[in-house]
């Protein structure tokens, strides 16, 4: 392989997280997809774990942004300056890069040709010998142990941060998908326009995330469930407030993103041929990606496709893993497979 040095590495680039896949050693890097970077300069000041810490919470000259929207690059230069400052932390932690890697990055499956292009040419430029994209659902499917290269159907429900991707996958190949731009920052933005609503009180990204995390759940529990008190700025007074929150409120909240992704289900179902189907059937739903994790999600969509549906394991790594496994497979997939080849034009 390349000499034997050159490392190649599959790249997870999430709205929400960024996961580094080195061939043979697995995840080497797991951060959120956040820069931090002064005003004016354009410097960038921190990227990953460092910057979040930073959303919310900077002064005037600094501010902290996430250069992926809805699974694409919503700015160029800074999504090439955090690849390279991820791709520099896994060779600089894990292997020695005598020569430029091939990255493998994944896409979501509904991007035009325009915003694959730009992943491509951005993982180049960040230092990548060649740059080859995947498609999200192939990969989570991959990565979540689904026999995707059998004659059989498998269906896969990745849920990330910006984009839902629903598909149904045979012979390594996707046979029926839906690509949604609703997914965890959406489900966030729900809790922050139901508590602003029905409690006039204005709170961030960050807390609405961590009440999705903790007390979030798909259905409602008729005795209100957990609780958490939140703080956030009174929308009257504009003073600090603090609440009680419940479980059924969040869900409340998440009623109308959950029931989005389910339509998105059962659309991609009845658009599957009827063989798949049945396999489907047998086997039953995967669902991977963070919003997976929602308490009840996989309960709720199983009432309502009636069909059996699994979280998968290591639900927030599959499209990190499928997406390194794939670039050890490269000889087996075929041209008309979810991987193409793009060959770099020098840049700079
Ligand atoms: N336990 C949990 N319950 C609900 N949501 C969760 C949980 N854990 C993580 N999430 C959510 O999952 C999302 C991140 O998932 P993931 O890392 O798979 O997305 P991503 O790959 O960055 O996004 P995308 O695939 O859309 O580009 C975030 O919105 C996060 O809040």
């Amino acid at each position: 392989m390349f000499g034997g040095f050159v490392k190649d590495m599959g790249l997870d680039l999430g709205t929400a997280n960024t996961l580094v896949y080195v061939k043979g050693q697995g995840i080497v890097v797991r951060e959120p997809s956040v820069v931090a970077m002064e005003v004016g300069t354009e410097e960038i000041k921190a990227v990953g774990n460092q910057a979040k810490a930073m959303i919310g919470r900077t002064p005037g000259n600094i501010v902290a942004i996430r250069p992926m929207k809805d699974g694409v690059i919503a700015d160029y230069n800074t999504t090439a300056a955090m690849i390279e400052y991820f791709l520099k932390q896994a060779s600089d932690q894990h292997i020695i890069l005598p020569r430029k890697p091939n990255v493998m990055v994944c896409v979501p499956s509904g991007v035009t040709a325009v915003e694959k292009r730009a992943v491509e040419q951005a993982t180049v430029r960040a230092g990548a010998k060649d740059a080859y994209t995947i498609e999200e659902p192939l990969a989570a499917a991959i990565g979540a142990g689904l026999p995707v290269w059998d004659a059989t159907g498998s269906m896969v429900v990745d849920i990330g941060g910006g984009t839902t991707e629903v598909a149904v996958i045979s012979l390594g190949g996707i046979v029926t998908c839906h690509s949604l731009r609703v997914a965890g920052d959406k489900m966030d933005d729900a809790i922050i326009q139901y508590i602003r609503r029905k409690h006039n009180l204005l709170i961030g990204e960050r807390t609405a995330e961590t009440l999705k995390l903790e007390i979030g759940s798909a259905i409602p529990d008729d005795q209100g469930g957990d609780s958490r008190e939140i703080k956030g700025r009174d929308l009257i007074t504009g003073l600090p407030r603090m609440i009680e929150i419940t479980t059924s409120e969040i869900a409340e909240a998440l009623n109308e993103t959950v029931m989005a992704i389910i339509d998105s289900v059962k659309q991609t179902l009845e658009q599957t041929p009827p063989e798949l189907s049945a396999d489907i059937l047998d086997r039953g739903i995967m669902l991977t990606g963070g919003g997976a994790l929602l308490r009840n999600l996989n309960v709720r969509l199983s009432e309502e496709t009636h069909m059996e549906c699994h979280v998968a394991e290591n639900a927030l790594d599959c499209v990190a893993v499928g997406t390194g496994s794939a670039l050890e497979q490269i000889g087996l997939f075929k041209p008309t497979s979810a991987i193409d080849r793009f060959r770099r034009k020098r840049f700079f």
